[in-house]
């Protein structure tokens, strides 16, 4: 160590999952490298347990399971650098990697891709709509509860298929993932943030290297204040920042969207009963007194405070309303906890229901 790692030239090892997405993904961030670093790159294929099992991810424990793989194989030296769709991370630090760029964001929205060129308003009366998250569910069945919301695994192509199969009227995904697959041509209704908000981090990728191999001035580190975006970094900061307040107070799907306007960066969030009887919706702003992002395009270190801390101002705002209590069923729901904390929820189960269990 204290060394750089690389040196212009270098070779670097980028480890990725085998789906389509995320081929395409770090591909993406691997071209980047190569044109910021110089860096000579090579993709590692990484098989994760949750590409392999086809069990309900929540028996599987959740989408972390794509993470952790990735995590050991960068922990272990197995690659150098890992692209992670940010949503599908867990919101707390990994020990020894750093999350050293959020590249510009994609497409934020979740969108519909119906038969028909059929929209969320033009839908039949209990049409058949797939999604496997939560929190699309939720809304889904808050903006349409006449519509039938279907249970949905699979990658991207395979949820596609349903509807083209005639099987399902619809499927909800997230727009980033298409439009980074180039199948935007299937989405027939940009669903509006109003209606549904997209997970925390959704359409923004995290790129996590080793904490030891971030020498300051070295060229690693230099390419990869290259490669993030202080706006995007901010943004994704409030909405994990939320996410991971909640975390602690209940275990019930949420969205959340934090955008940059009129010198402000505004966060919408929403928590959603698990049936989708009801939903929790709240917003708040902070006016950003300085710059997002210094000359280097890193954000700085004020911007990613005042993100950090309007994500937990509304958190603790949507706990005040009752957030924690959305739970139709169990004691969690009667306000009863054990010595365990709440109770009905086993602590693994609270972190993955929490994500957006979807797999790319
Ligand atoms: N949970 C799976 C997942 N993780 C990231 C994406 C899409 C890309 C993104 O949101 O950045 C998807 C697919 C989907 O939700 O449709």
């Amino acid at each position: 160590m204290g060394e750089p790692l690389v040196a212009t030239g270098a070779r670097l090892r980028l480890g990725t999952r085998g789906s389509d997405l995320a081929v395409t993904q770090s591909g993406m961030i691997a071209d980047a490298l190569s044109e910021l670093g110089g860096f000579d790159v090579d993709l590692v294929r990484v098989r994760t347990e949750g590409d392999v099992n086809r069990a309900p991810l929540a028996q599987i424990g959740g989408t972390g399971v794509f993470v952790t793989a990735l995590r050991d194989a960068l922990l272990r030296s197995d690659c150098d650098v890992a692209v992670h769709s940010l949503k599908d991370l867990p919101s707390a630090p990994a020990d020894g990697l750093t999350i050293a760029a959020v590249p510009t964001r994609a497409e934020v929205r979740d969108v519909l891709c119906a038969r028909d060129g059929l929209t969320l308003d033009t839908l039949p009366t209990g049409a058949r709509v797939g999604t496997g998250s939560p929190r699309r569910a939720a809304q889904l069945r808050a903006a349409r509860p006449d519509l039938t919301v279907v249970d949905l695994r699979g990658n991207v192509p395979t949820r596609l298929g349903k509807v083209t199969g005639g099987e399902l009227d619809a499927v909800v995904l997230a727009g980033a993932g298409l439009s980074r697959l180039g199948l935007l041509d299937a989405v027939t209704d940009y669903l509006d943030p109003s209606v549904m908000l997209p997970a925390p981090g959704q359409g923004a990728l995290a790129v996590e290297v080793r904490t030891a191999d971030l020498v300051p001035g070295g060229e690693l580190a230099a390419a990869m204040a290259a490669l993030d975006d202080g706006a995007a970094r901010a943004a994704v900061t409030a909405e994990r920042a939320l996410l991971s307040r909640l975390e602690a107070g209940c275990s019930a799907p949420v969205g959340a969207l934090a955008r940059h306007a009129d010198g402000a960066l505004h966060l919408d969030a929403v928590v959603g009963a698990p049936d989708g009887t009801r939903l929790l919706r709240r917003s708040a702003s902070t006016r950003t007194s300085g710059p997002v992002t210094d000359e280097t395009g890193a954000p700085t270190a004020e911007a990613v405070t005042a993100a950090r801390d309007l994500g937990i101002r509304l958190a603790e705002t949507l706990l005040d309303a009752g957030a924690a209590d959305l739970m139709p069923t169990g004691p969690a729901a009667k306000g009863e906890t054990t010595a365990a904390g709440t109770t009905g929820v086993s602590a693994a189960a609270t972190g993955s229901e929490l994500m957006d269990s979807d797999r790319a």
